[in-house]
């Protein structure tokens, strides 16, 4: 017998599903323990982990009332982009660790939900296939290797393949310590290929202390000495915009704008520096400081249509899920994946109505009691 996959069971219970934690609990109980470490674990004591969240429902809203809210409208675009409402994919690495179809069921979920999928260097999915499976709803996520000509060759694949952003990570000169993985020896299986990261061969020669392959690899390949100085080469490579994403302060937002690049909230989901600022008690100093010159993106701690809310009424033009994702597709491939976007597509709209707004233009910090 073949088993289909997602199974009859399976569709029926991301139906049922009403809220983003009920698909994490579905996704999780599909994972094994590598697989759960790897996607859940934050960094040291997960405090900033936590914080993205926690932070997020501190902030109390200031809904207006009688305001005619028979129709309303989530759309908004992401350099130049459209998007049905203001949610895209973070990139995380090896989705094949979730599911078969790996980085193409999330890629054709964002495109059918008019999002937009940011595709991780570490896929387990060539770009150009991902590309084809995005329609046009694509971003690149680079990171910097040791060896220039590998990025390079790279960010030319992403461009000829329709990507339409890079998203340069620089918050991973090094992998934080995420202790799940160190104590349990992650180890990514062997029928997952890392197609745009080198062979399985380069990633199983690199030795360190570390019990995790996952950090071997990294730190064999990624270059720790990135600095404001490699923006210009990069940006030479292609016509592409350039997002820097890690960002959390107002003097490195100001450093990305004059470097022409568009900033992008994030502390890893809490698996870099633990302590570090969360992500929405960064982005008021951010967007003072970017002044509206470039785009600002969120990451972090986003499973409500509020959060949504709350990131644009700080400044951020979207947000973008990182592990609500691979819950979905450990879930359910792309049908899990597409429940956790239209859920939470719902949940903006109904929010956005809740507040008295007609539209995302209307979203201003005048909705947040500060
Ligand atoms: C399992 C996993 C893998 C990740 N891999 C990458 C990656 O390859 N590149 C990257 O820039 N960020 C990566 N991230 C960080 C995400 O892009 C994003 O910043 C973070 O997950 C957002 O927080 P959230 O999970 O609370 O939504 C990863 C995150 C997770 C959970
Ligand atoms: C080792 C870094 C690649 C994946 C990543 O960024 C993460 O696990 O957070």
């Amino acid at each position: 017998m073949t088993l289909t996959f997602p199974t009859e069971e399976q569709l029926k219970a991301l139906q049922q599903a009403v809220n983003l934690s009920e698909i994490e609990a579905l996704g999780r109980a599909r994972l094994d323990q590598n697989a759960l470490d790897y996607y859940a674990s934050g960094a040291n004591d997960g405090h900033t982990h936590r914080a993205n969240r926690e932070d997020f429902s501190r902030i109390r809203l200031r809904p207006r009332m009688l305001m005619d809210v028979s129709d309303v409208q989530t759309g908004t675009s992401v350099l130049g982009l459209p998007l049905d409402f203001p949610v895209g994919i973070a990139p995380s690495a090896f989705h094949g660790l979730a599911h078969p179809d790996a980085e193409l069921a999330t890629a054709r979920a964002a495109a059918g939900l008019g999002s937009v999928m940011t595709l991780s260097t570490f896929s387990n999915t060539p770009i150009e296939d991902v590309a084809r499976a995005a329609a046009g709803r694509l971003w690149f996520q680079l990171y910097l290797y040791k060896d220039r000509e590998v990025s390079a060759g790279l960010v030319r694949r992403a461009e000829a393949a329709g990507a339409r952003a890079l998203v340069l990570t620089v918050d991973t000169p090094f992998v934080g310590r995420r202790e799940a993985n160190e104590r349990h020896r992650f180890n990514l299986p062997p029928h997952l290929q890392v197609p745009n990261a080198g062979s399985r061969e380069a990633l199983a020669g690199l030795e360190t202390q570390s019990g995790s392959q996952l950090v071997r690899h990294f730190q064999g390949l990624v270059d720790p000495s990135l600095s404001w100085r490699d923006l210009d080469w990069l940006k030479s490579l292609s016509g592409l915009p350039i997002i820097l994403k890690g960002i959390l302060t107002a003097e490195d937002a100001e450093l990305a704008v004059q470097h022409g690049c568009h900033v992008w909230v994030s502390n890893h989901g809490g698996r870099q520096l633990d302590t570090a600022v969360s992500t929405i008690a960064a982005l008021p100093e951010i967007a003072d400081a970017v002044a509206g010159r470039m785009e600002i993106y969120l990451d972090g701690g986003v499973s409500r249509g509020t959060d949504v809310l709350k990131a644009l009424a700080l400044g951020a033009r979207a947000v973008f899920l990182g592990r609500p994702a691979l819950w979905g597709l450990a879930a359910g491939g792309e049908d899990g994946v597409r429940r956790v976007l239209e859920l939470l597509k719902g949940e903006v709209r109904l929010a956005l109505a809740l507040s008295g707004k007609q539209s995302l233009g209307q979203v201003g910090r005048d909705l947040l009691k500060m």
